[in-house]
């Protein structure tokens, strides 16, 4: 195992729709020694002392929407700040797609209060200025909302069964303006764009694509 010295580690976001496959692909890392995966933490999303935020935020979006977005955020920047050993680090999501799609989506369809999402986004500005929030690449999972919503309803998680198709396709607009057509400077790593619609016997060519970039990037942080 290569042990990363002091020296960051190679950051590499995974984003994408909702069942676009992205535990599929850090699944596939797993068998890699000098990478850390950083799973979503949807589990402490769905018991916090209890309460399951997750499935309230589902049930009632104008109430509940805007505890379970900062409970999430608070989430992801445990995971950006958490050290690692390996060279490289995986992390599921980030702060940047709680910011440009999942909050994005929530102001624009009303559900959240244009004063619930001025306090977000105060928070959000006060990390981007404040925190070192690492990213050197950004894998997007790019899918199609119809093939999604399929495996969404295939896949049957309990909280996930009332989403409708245009929430997908709201979700996906907002994940191509800010990895696609680069709407959102802030966020400068380089993306690497993976067709995540092709089903799991043809997938892992695809994701032999995203392997040796991130992996040749692991023996540069070593190597600093
Ligand atoms: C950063 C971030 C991830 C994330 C996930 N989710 C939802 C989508 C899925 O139903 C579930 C697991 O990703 O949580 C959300 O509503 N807001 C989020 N914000």
């Amino acid at each position: 195992i290569m042990t990363a010295p002091a020296a960051k580690p190679f950051t590499v976001l995974v984003e994408g729709n909702i069942g676009s496959g992205k535990t599929t692909f850090l699944e596939h890392f797993q068998q890699f020694e000098d990478i850390t995966l950083l799973t979503e933490p949807v589990e402490e999303w769905r018991n916090l002392n209890g309460w399951n935020l997750l499935d309230l935020m589902y049930k009632d979006p104008a109430k509940w929407a805007m505890t379970f977005q900062a409970y999430v955020s608070l989430t992801m920047l445990e995971m950006h700040r958490r050290t690692t050993k390996t060279p490289v680090k995986l992390m599921e999501r980030s702060i940047f797609s709680a910011r440009y799609c999942f909050v994005e989506h929530m102001k624009r369809s009303g559900t959240l209060h244009p004063a619930q999402y001025s306090v977000l986004n105060e928070w959000f500005d006060f990390i981007d200025n404040e925190v070192p929030v690492d990213a050197d690449l950004i894998v997007y999972l790019k899918t199609t909302p119809s093939i999604v919503y399929e495996r969404i309803k295939k896949r049957a998680r309990s909280e996930e069964q009332c989403v409708p198709l245009s929430y997908i396709v709201e979700l996906h607009k907002l994940h191509e303006d800010w990895l696609i057509n680069r709407t959102h400077a802030e966020c400068p790593a380089p993306v690497l764009v993976i067709d995540a619609d092709l089903d799991l016997s043809q997938i892992t060519e695809e994701y032999k694509k995203s392997e040796h970039q991130i992996l040749r990037k692991a023996v540069n942080v070593v190597m600093q």
